[in-house]
């Protein structure tokens, strides 16, 4: 059996040391996959996406190809891997141009691979309407929309991460917007210029799960449950 490229065994979190926000939640995410994950406000989306980045503590075991982060020379290094792409980037300091640099800077330290094409980010939110100029204007001054395709664009433009977790990726996008990134996402897990081999994608939109999704998760009451007779988990 091949080995999944990124596993949850019986997750679980709380967020004060007692209250479990979800607990039990496995699954395997494979080549290919763009697993959409719903469920109510509050019910843990974000906290679960955040669990898979090692942005929060939790129980259980989450492997990347079949090895803890620590296995990678650390979790910055992991993360780099399996990238989490928050709903709101505005919250970062400084400016996208600073933002992008960074993480060109520390794919360069890592020497593994080519060097991504730092254009590409700038041409792809052009293509989804950012002015480049606005690569230099602070995060905080960018409209939500602005900056949640600033951050995709870097994420999918460089093409580095082989799972990009995405945390309600077009929800400030007005409905035209959101079709043009629907597509450059789905497209990228193909594409042979990027590493992108899988997406999860945070979702309120029913249509927009069934326009996108291979698989699918649904939470509820702490856990998870596969839905749909052909997005088996
Ligand atoms: N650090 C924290 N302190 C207190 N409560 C927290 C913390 N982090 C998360 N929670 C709570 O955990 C629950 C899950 O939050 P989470 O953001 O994961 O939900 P969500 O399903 O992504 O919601 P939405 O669809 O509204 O984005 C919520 O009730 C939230 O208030």
């Amino acid at each position: 059996m091949t080995e999944a490229l990124l596993s949850a065994k019986d997750v679980s979190c709380q967020f004060d040391g007692k209250t479990t926000i979800f607990s039990g939640i496995s699954f395997d995410v494979n080549p290919g996959d763009i697993l959409v994950l719903s469920g109510k406000s509050g019910s843990g989306k974000t906290t679960l996406l955040k669990c898979l980045a090692h942005l929060n503590l939790y129980g259980g075991k989450i492997l990347y190809r079949g090895k803890p982060p620590t296995e990678y020379g650390g979790i910055p290094v992991y993360r780099t891997h399996v990238l989490y792409v928050p709903q709101r980037p505005s919250l970062l300091p400084s400016n996208p141009r600073a933002f992008l640099n960074t993480v060109l800077n520390f794919n360069a330290r890592k020497g593994k691979n080519a060097p991504p094409d730092p254009d590409r980010p700038v041409d792809i939110a052009e293509s989804w309407g950012i002015d480049p100029e606005l690569w230099d204007r602070d995060w905080a001054s960018l409209s939500g929309g602005e900056a949640q395709r600033i951050a995709l664009s870097v994420a999918v433009g460089l093409g580095m991460a082989e799972i990009l977790l995405l945390d309600e990726p077009t929800s400030a996008l007005d409905a035209e917007t959101s079709a043009l990134v629907e597509k450059e996402l789905t497209s990228a897990i193909k594409s042979h210029g990027s590493n992108i081999k899988a997406l999860i994608w945070i979702t309120h939109s029913e249509e927009q799960g069934k326009r996108v999704g291979t698989r699918a998760l649904h939470m509820e009451s702490g856990h998870v449950e596969s839905v749909g007779a052909e997005n088996h988990v």
